[in-house]
């Protein structure tokens, strides 16, 4: 297989040259060998990336079963041929790799045997199988511990390693699920909705090429948990996949913080309804428009703005582009009644000099016409002005788009966000859940931004502003096919619907756990959520194995999670493992208890992950107590999605009474160790305490 491989790299390698060789005739030219070139890079980086590990599986028949042909199936990270045409390796995310995941004891799918291959570059360091058919085992035949149980026990990098050769079965049928709309995965800690998740970007770039050629983004709470997955999809052979958070999607990044209370109100969809209400008080409602010309001043009533205005509206997106649209219809308005006015005024004329001298001025124009060999149409007047160029003049004439602007003017989504916000008449209109004191809070710290500078945004105002530039400049450009939205729990109504806009087919993978929601998320179902934009229609799956946590530690936050989430059950964990333990410290005494305790971590396990998870206010203390240790601090509310071999929990009382989500934080804390669990309790042992 490795042969196959090197020789498909250089005969990639090869045609790229000669591409790149050979004359190009034009632009057309050059463009259609880009695209060849840029074809072959990515086939080539493919094939490297899939060099190591590169056949994983092996699915064999019981002979009287469709599922694998004679000599059996083998499965690898991409699919390959061999010179002659017949198949080599099967793509892990082809129908026929299907089996490999799905087939069990009691459905073998016509399986005898399942065969995983662990390989160190490019040789096989390990061979283990499970007999599906019940048969007897078979001399070649290697039934051992299986290739999951080694996978969850390694210690972990850092880094969210790729999982395409152990995807059991529950997670396999969400990955190449053939729904197309959105699927959200719900599931306790460490029940592999990441790896789901990943994985399904991956099987969408590989079934749907359309979907996949308008591109997929998947969506994280912050760049800690973006750095921890980014690795996945690359070794999976894809990278065109975008990463990104919120600050990305906007483009601007949060300075400044605010109380969670305030960015829960500012998360509110109602929000939404505020700045639309803004954008349109400025535009015309029942208000004529005076339009000083240099022909003439022509007030235009409000029935006519009120119908230029509709129409602008209708053929454009945002704010901007149906001004100019409006602009067109106000100066079509102008031009007509410039040249109805200019009609009836020669008709006066006319009438005028008929009856003072007897003279008609058509008839003599056009005996005038005919003797110069012309027509006789129309009146002499008529023929003097050229209503187009007039038109067109009107259309830029600075004057016509100063009065416009009276009715129409231009905003900036920026400042747009900055009044609403500074405005408690209206922010009351809009939020009557709000008190009093909320409302004199959110306009409080906004009331004396704008005067020139940039403003302090927070991370809830991020949201209003993609809001407001899609109200003012229309919906972003930069939308793709699937969007996979990580940790799907942290999010506001105002979030999501900054996220749903960059999806317009409405394509989306959601995972989340909303038992680790955060203190400043509001949604407490699914349907809320997504309600406002497929209604009910979305598939909603739920996983049950808990693949990171050994059952004594996910024993010891079952109190936790009564408390939390009373109607969640706790997953199953496929591993054990040593108890918890507690280590008394006094508040005095914390750091130096927390050192010890990291340096008898390393002590055992030298190699192994340590995560110190400790309050906000904590987080910078711990770091310098820390230094030089490779312990990872890192601040409770920050911890989602993250893992670790060991973890340290510092001061549990004072991360749960951190904040309004202080329990949430808690229980996602006690939940990213593999191994070991440590609290570090001031005034545990303290009889006083
Ligand atoms: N099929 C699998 N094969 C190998 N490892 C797996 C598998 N499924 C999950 N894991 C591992 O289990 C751990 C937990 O998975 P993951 O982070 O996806 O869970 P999660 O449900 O997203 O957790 P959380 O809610 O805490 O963010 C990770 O180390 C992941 O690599």
């Amino acid at each position: 297989m490795h042969a196959q491989l090197d020789q498909e790299v250089a005969e990639r390698s090869e045609a790229q040259q000669r591409a790149l060789a050979a004359p190009v005739g034009g632009p057309a030219d050059a463009y259609a060998r880009d695209v060849e070139v840029h074809r072959l890079a990515e086939r080539i980086h493919q094939l490297r990336a899939a060099e190591r590990s590169l056949c994983f599986g092996r699915i064999d028949g019981s002979g009287d079963g469709p599922s694998a042909p004679e000599g059996g199936l083998h499965i690898g990270r991409i699919g390959m041929r061999t010179p002659e045409g017949g198949t080599l390796l099967v793509d892990w995310r082809a129908e026929a790799a299907r089996p490999f995941y799905a087939a069990t004891m009691v459905s073998p799918m016509g399986l005898r045997r399942r065969r995983h291959l662990r390989t160190d570059g490019r040789r096989v360091v390990g061979v283990s199988d499970e007999i599906l058919d019940g048969s007897a085992p078979l001399p070649g035949d290697v039934v051992g511990d299986g290739p999951l149980t080694a996978a969850l026990s390694g210690p972990r990098t850092g880094r969210m390693r790729e999982a395409a050769s152990t995807l059991q079965a529950e997670q396999d049928e969400i990955v190449r699920s053939s729904h197309r709309g959105v699927t959200v995965v719900d599931g306790g800690p460490g029940t592999g909705k990441t790896i789901v998740a990943l994985h399904r970007a991956a099987f969408v770039l590989y079934a749907w090429s359309a979907i996949a050629g308008r591109g997929v983004m998947v969506f994280g709470p912050n760049r800690r948990f973006l750095t921890y997955i980014s690795d996945v999809l690359p070794s999976l052979g894809e990278n065109d996949v975008h990463l990104a958070t919120l600050s990305d999607l906007v483009g601007a990044e949060p300075t400044r913080a605010e109380p969670d209370r305030i960015a829960r109100l500012k998360g509110r969809a109602e929000l939404a309804d505020a700045l639309a209400a803004h954008v349109r008080e400025h535009q015309p409602h029942g208000v004529p428009l005076t339009l000083r010309t240099a022909h003439d001043t022509v007030v235009l009533d409000a029935a006519l703005v009120d119908a230029a205005r509709r129409s602008a509206l209708q053929g454009a997106s945002g704010h901007t582009e149906a001004r100019a649209l409006f602009l067109e219809a106000i100066v079509d308005d102008l031009v007509s009644e410039l040249e109805a006015r200019t009609t009836r005024e020669d008709s006066a004329f006319e009438a005028e000099l008929e009856a003072a001298y007897g003279l008609n001025l058509d008839r003599a124009v056009a005996g005038d016409l005919t003797r110069m060999g012309g027509g006789a149409q129309g009146t002499g007047a008529d023929l003097d002005i050229d209503w187009e160029q007039i038109h067109e003049d009107l259309l830029e004439d600075p004057a016509v788009d100063r009065a416009v602007g009276t009715v129409w003017p231009r905003l900036d989504p920026e400042d747009v966000v900055r009044r609403v916000l500074a405005d408690p008449a209206a922010l009351a209109r809009a939020l009557p859940v709000a008190s009093a004191e909320d409302l004199e809070q959110m306009a409080g710290t906004h009331s004396h931004a704008g005067a020139g500078g940039p403003t302090a945004w927070t991370f809830a105002d991020l949201a209003l502003l993609d809001e407001a530039r899609a109200l003012v400049d229309g919906p972003p450009e930069d939308v793709v096919g699937h969007i996979v939205v990580d940790e799907a729990q942290q999010l506001s109504p105002m979030q999501w619907r900054a996220l749903v806009r960059r999806c317009p087919e409405r394509s989306m993978t959601v995972v989340g756990d909303l038992a680790q929601a955060g203190p400043t998320s509001t949604i407490r179902s699914w349907d809320e959520a997504l309600a406002p934009f497929v209604q009910d229609r979305f598939e909603h799956r739920t996983l049950s194995v808990n693949y990171r946590t050994t059952a004594e530690i996910l024993e010891s936050t079952r109190e936790l999670l009564g408390r939390i989430a009373p109607q969640q059950r706790l997953s199953r964990s496929l591993r054990h493992g040593e108890d918890p333990t507690r280590v008394p410290s006094s508040r005095g005494g914390l750091l130096e208890d927390l050192r010890r305790a990291v340096d008898g971590l390393r002590a055992s396990d030298p190699d192994g992950l340590v995560g110190v998870i400790t309050t906000a206010a904590d987080a910078d203390a711990a770091q310098d107590a820390l230094r030089g240790t490779g312990a990872s601090v890192v601040p409770a509310p920050d911890a989602r999605g993250l893992e670790f071999d060991s973890v340290i929990v510092v001061d549990p009382s004072a991360i749960e009474a951190a904040g309004e989500a202080g329990e949430r934080d808690l229980y996602v804390a006690r939940t990213r160790a593999t191994h070991r669990l440590v609290t570090l309790e001031p005034g545990w042992d303290d009889p006083e305490s």
